[in-house]
């Protein structure tokens, strides 16, 4: 069927239509340019009308964040929640992005104004001090902060978690800046209970499990044991910090993330990471459920861990950023320790989570024991318990995590099926390349 006015052969016609599509373009790119402007302005608007004050009732006001590691998991929800409701600006310093472009492209975007990405390698970039210099507040993410790199490889892990992170507190330390510095758990090492008998009437006391800030030692394995690679050089950064604030007057806070998790943790083996790469315990089991195999369990899966979800974590992070003089010279445990389960249980709960959220049936053998040895490689310990002590986050910021395991679970689960269940339906699909 010929329609006249689409398909007229007539050279004079087909210049008028050219034309008329030519303005009828320029008009709706017209309107669109308005739209947007007008749309920044108002979100501009209501960043102004939404007067944030502090805890004390105190007016914000804007500051510049130099945010190195922006670029990972925690960065990426930190950087997220930053854009959209606060006014403040994110220098973000990562050697990728992939985990923020939504926050950088399109240049529309309303905060585009607000987020800078600086490809910056820590270990060796000039460019860093500059950054520090325009920033009022540094956080330093930066770290190799998977245990399946710590006995494989210590030196990386701890030039990483320490030597790397020192010209950052050199820096801020020179220029008077303030600085969240990211450290760990895992600085605990083991709970003084592990040392006792297994039935033991003490290891049901508190005092021989709770992990307290300003009470509890660091209890590491043998030097062997490289596990605690990660674990003491994130120690000894934490007290070089502390001793220039109390020697310099450095005004820092140090936080101490109990197994934060949520979407875009780590990466999918042989989807957006190396196929042999072994990413912290949300990701094996995701991967695991992902490819119907069971779960792995390191040595029967007998660790406890209480585990948050990632955004009642940044909550905190930003009480953190926004009161200064109720976070400086402090060190906060974030964690929820309602959510304490052994890794087994952890297991067993994602796969019934899963199972919801896919709409498949359950694996009929769920999980499989493995030796650490075998699952990690030789030097691999590990961390018995860890239930945070919340006496301190409570004092200072009056915060409290909410969300439940199963209820974080869900939502993050939902994340990987939908991110990732098809691309993984088609690699399982591709045949092998013939040698
Ligand atoms: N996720 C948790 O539950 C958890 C728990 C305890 C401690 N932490 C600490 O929090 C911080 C962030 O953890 P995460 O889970 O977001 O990890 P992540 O690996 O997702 O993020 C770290 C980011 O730092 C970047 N980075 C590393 N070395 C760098 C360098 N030399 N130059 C520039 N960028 C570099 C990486 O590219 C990555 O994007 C780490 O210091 C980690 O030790 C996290
Ligand atoms: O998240 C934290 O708070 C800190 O703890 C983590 O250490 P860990 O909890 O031991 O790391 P995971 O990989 O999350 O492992 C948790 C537990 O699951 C076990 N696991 C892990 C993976 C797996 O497939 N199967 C399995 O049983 C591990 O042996 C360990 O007992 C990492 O060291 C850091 O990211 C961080 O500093």
């Amino acid at each position: 069927m010929n329609f006249p006015f689409h398909h007229s052969k007539h050279p004079r016609s087909s210049r008028r239509r050219t034309v008329y599509l030519d303005r009828e373009r320029d008009i709706y790119r017209e309107r669109r340019r308005r739209f947007l402007i007008l749309e920044r302005e108002i979100y501009r608007e209501e960043m102004a009308s939404q007067a944030r004050v502090d805890l004390d009732g105190r007016p914000i006001k804007p500051i510049t964040i130099c945010m190195i590691g922006a670029g990972g998991f925690i960065g990426s929800h930190l950087c997220e929640k930053l854009m959209a409701e606060t006014p403040h600006k994110v220098l973000a310093v990562d050697v990728y992005n992939d985990k923020i472009r939504h926050l950088l492209e399109p240049a529309s975007l309303p905060w585009a104004d607000r987020i800078q990405f600086h490809r910056i390698n820590i270990k060796n970039d000039s460019r860093l001090e500059g950054l520090i210099k325009m920033a009022d507040l540094i956080i330093n993410l930066a770290a190799i902060c998977t245990p399946a790199d710590y006995n494989t490889r210590p030196l990386d892990t701890i030039y990483s978690n320490f030597i790397d992170a020192l010209p950052v507190v050199k820096y801020c330390s020179e220029n008077n800046k303030r600085l969240i510095h990211f450290s760990t758990c895992e600085v605990y090492g083991k709970t003084i209970g592990s040392f006792l008998p297994k039935d033991h009437p003490l290891r049901q006391d508190p005092a021989y499990y709770v992990l307290k800030e300003d009470a509890s030692p660091c209890i590491f394995g043998s030097i062997e044991k490289q596990r605690w690679s990660y674990a003491c050089a994130k120690q000894l950064i934490e007290r070089l910090i502390y001793a220039e604030g109390a020697e310099n007057g450095l005004e820092f806070t140090i936080v101490r993330p109990f197994n934060w998790i949520g979407p875009r943790m780590d990466f999918i083996p042989g989807i957006d990471g190396p196929s042999e790469g072994v990413p912290r315990v949300l990701a094996c089991f995701s991967n695991n459920l992902l490819r119907r195999e069971p779960l792995k369990l390191v040595d029967g899966g007998q660790s406890q861990r209480t585990f948050i979800y990632i955004k009642d974590a940044i909550e905190a992070v930003m009480l953190m950023i926004e009161n200064p003089a109720r976070a400086n010279g402090q060190i906060f445990n974030v964690g929820n320790p309602n959510n304490e389960v052994t890794v087994r249980q952890l297991a067993e709960m994602m796969t019934e989570v899963y199972s919801k959220v896919s709409e498949e049936p359950p694996l009929e053998v769920p999980t499989v024991d493995i030796s650490s040895k075998e699952f990690y490689g030789e030097g691999y310990d590990d961390s018995d318990k860890r239930i945070p002590d919340m006496t301190i986050i409570n004092r200072q910021l009056g915060w409290n995590p909410k969300t439940s395991l199963w209820d974080l679970l869900e939502s993050t689960l939902t994340y990987q099926h939908r991110t990732y269940a098809e691309a993984i339906k088609q690699a399982i699909a591709k045949p092998v390349a013939s040698s």
